[in-house]
């Protein structure tokens, strides 16, 4: 198998009496989907955090192609944020600036890694808004006038628009109505599969896991229960915990 493009070793984080991780390791490869599920309050986002650098971890390590992210300058981080990494927040308005058009949340990204030339930059956007299903006739306006679903596409643009190795995605799908769902992770898995990202993604969503992800880690206070390839981990189950999580979707 490659080489991993992110590793995470022994990973701890304590909020008061709650160990929110626990000794948690994962690896990423190149182009790989993983999906961490578990119930809320697993140490899910918490995991996210600790791996893009968000937040530290009380103790444990981690690698972003063999360089310590934990280590890095935060001007360092920063910068992977702005080209290598992208983070797709279960909120779009966390991850959209609101005040700036829509074509101008695109731009500017691709700005921030040195585009310059003006006509570009708004071809770009066009392609991008047409790649998530955003009419570009709406290229003008601010995310305030888009809908939940059109926000969360435009973020997913805005992101993916510097085409990034690595993105994290907390529930990108959460608050959204369900068809909208279905609709945005089948946009999601064609740009995963086109760009060939390795993304981390957050979902309490077993039917997403199922659809995106090659392998799935199951948390459960703090620790990562069971992992394995999607189709092994929610066909035959080995933990109990993991049984329960996917009996209670079978059963609803
Ligand atoms: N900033 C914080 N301060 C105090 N406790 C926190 C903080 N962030 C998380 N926790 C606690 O750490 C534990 C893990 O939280 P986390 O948000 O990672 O879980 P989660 O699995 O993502 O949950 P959910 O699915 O509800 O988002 C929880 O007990 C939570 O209350």
């Amino acid at each position: 198998m490659s080489t991993p493009l992110m590793e995470a070793r022994g990973l701890q984080l304590r909020f008061g009496r709650v160990a929110a991780l626990d000794d948690v390791a994962i690896d990423i490869h190149p182009g790989e989907v993983v999906a961490i599920v578990g119930e809320s309050g697993s140490g899910k986002t918490t995991l996210l955090r600790v791996l893009s650098g968000l937040m530290r971890p009380d103790a444990g390590a981690v690698t972003y192609r063999g360089e310590d992210v934990l280590a890095m300058p935060e001007a360092a981080r920063r910068r992977l944020m702005r080209t290598e990494w992208g983070f797709v927040h279960q909120n779009p308005r966390d991850g959209l600036r609101l005040g700036v058009t829509a074509g101008g949340n695109i731009g500017e990204r691709l700005m921030a890694v040195g585009a310059r030339h003006y006509g570009n930059i708004r071809a770009e956007a066009t392609e991008w808004l047409k790649r998530v299903e955003i009419d570009p006739a709406r290229m003008d306006d601010i995310p305030g006038k888009f809908s939940g679903g059109m926000q969360q596409r435009l973020q997913i643009a805005r992101v993916l628009v510097t085409r990034p190795k690595l993105v994290f995605m907390d529930e990108p799908t959460g608050g959204l109505d369900v068809s909208v769902q279905a609709r945005l992770l089948d946009l999601i898995r064609a740009l995963v599969a086109d760009l060939g990202l390795a993304v981390l993604i957050v979902t309490h969503d077993i039917a997403a896991a199922r659809l995106l992800a090659h392998r799935i880690l199951v948390m459960r206070q703090g620790q990562v229960v069971e992992e394995g390839l999607t189709d092994r981990v929610l066909d035959d189950p080995q933990h109990a915990y993991t049984q329960l999580l996917v009996s209670s979707v079978l059963a609803a």
